[in-house]
């Protein structure tokens, strides 16, 4: 009875924090040249790759990841932008309830955002695959919620389980964010999670993702940005749900 974990993450500053409180076992590199790194951490053993940002990226890496390791849970971590229409701020966490990639549909002629849905699932078998949304498992979701809400100090920070978007286009406005918002009530946006949850649910493998907020959704100031923050805090998240983590044992 084992469980092997694997953590995906666009870029190794992300989770370089992370990093640093590791026992790093060995690193070698996928056949097109991403980091995998596996290392022991809190009584754990996991598998980072670090799969590049964006979509393509990420379901080539998991697909390797998929097939070379066979992992029994997936966890996407990363910095994110955070909607403060949901109430939150950089350096703010969040555990995705669901995962949607924005994109998905049928464009409808009446309107420029609001897509019809696809005539056919993406995932058999699962409908709302058709508006690009993607199922994540509830039960660790609520867990790690649990033991974040418990490892990090109630003062500190915001941390929600909420739905998370993905997008190819990075929002850069106030209005695109309004009616990202408007539309799916997200509390944090990617560039990556929407592809690993649909790759992790084809294998039919618990999925799971962690993020902390590294600037607002909307006008873009890069000034504002906290990415050393974000980085921190996102390394914190995973480092406190490993460590806290009751996984279900699974027959190997
Ligand atoms: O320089 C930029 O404009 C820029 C825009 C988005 C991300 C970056 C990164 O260097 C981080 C890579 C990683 O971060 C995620 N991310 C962070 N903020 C956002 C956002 O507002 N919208 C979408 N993705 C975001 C994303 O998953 C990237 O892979 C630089």
């Amino acid at each position: 009875m084992n469980q092997r974990i694997v953590i995906l993450v666009a870029t190794r500053m992300e989770i370089a924090p992370f990093l640093e409180h590791c026992g790093i076992i060995q690193e070698t590199f996928s056949p097109v040249g991403r980091a995998i790194i596996e290392l022991s951490v809190a009584g754990q053993q996991a598998t980072v790759v670090i799969t590049g940002p964006g979509v393509v990226n990420t379901a080539q890496a998991l697909t390797g990841a998929m097939e070379a390791f066979k992992p029994t849970l997936v966890i996407q971590t990363g910095i994110a932008g955070v909607f403060d229409q949901a109430g939150l701020e950089p350096g703010d966490v969040g555990v995705a309830d669901s995962e949607t990639y924005v994109p998905t549909g049928v464009e409808n002629p009446l309107s420029t955002h609001r897509f019809f849905p696809l005539p056919f699932d993406l995932v058999d078998g699962q409908p709302e695959s058709r508006q690009g949304k993607f199922s994540v498992n509830q039960e660790l979701a609520s867990h790690g919620l649990e033991i974040l809400k418990q490892g990090f100090s109630k003062t500190e920070l915001t941390i929600v389980k909420a739905g998370f978007i993905t997008v190819s286009t990075v929002t850069a406005s106030d209005t695109t964010a309004n009616r990202l918002y408007a539309t799916f009530q997200p509390c944090m946006e990617s560039m990556e999670g929407a592809a690993s949850a649909q790759v992790a649910t084809l294998y039919n493998v618990d999925f799971m993702e962690i993020r902390a907020g590294s600037n607002r959704v909307g006008n873009r100031d890069k000034q504002l940005w906290q990415i050393d923050l974000a980085t921190q805090r996102a390394s914190r998240a995973l480092y406190l749900f490993l460590k806290d983590c009751t996984l279900h044992p699974v027959p190997v």
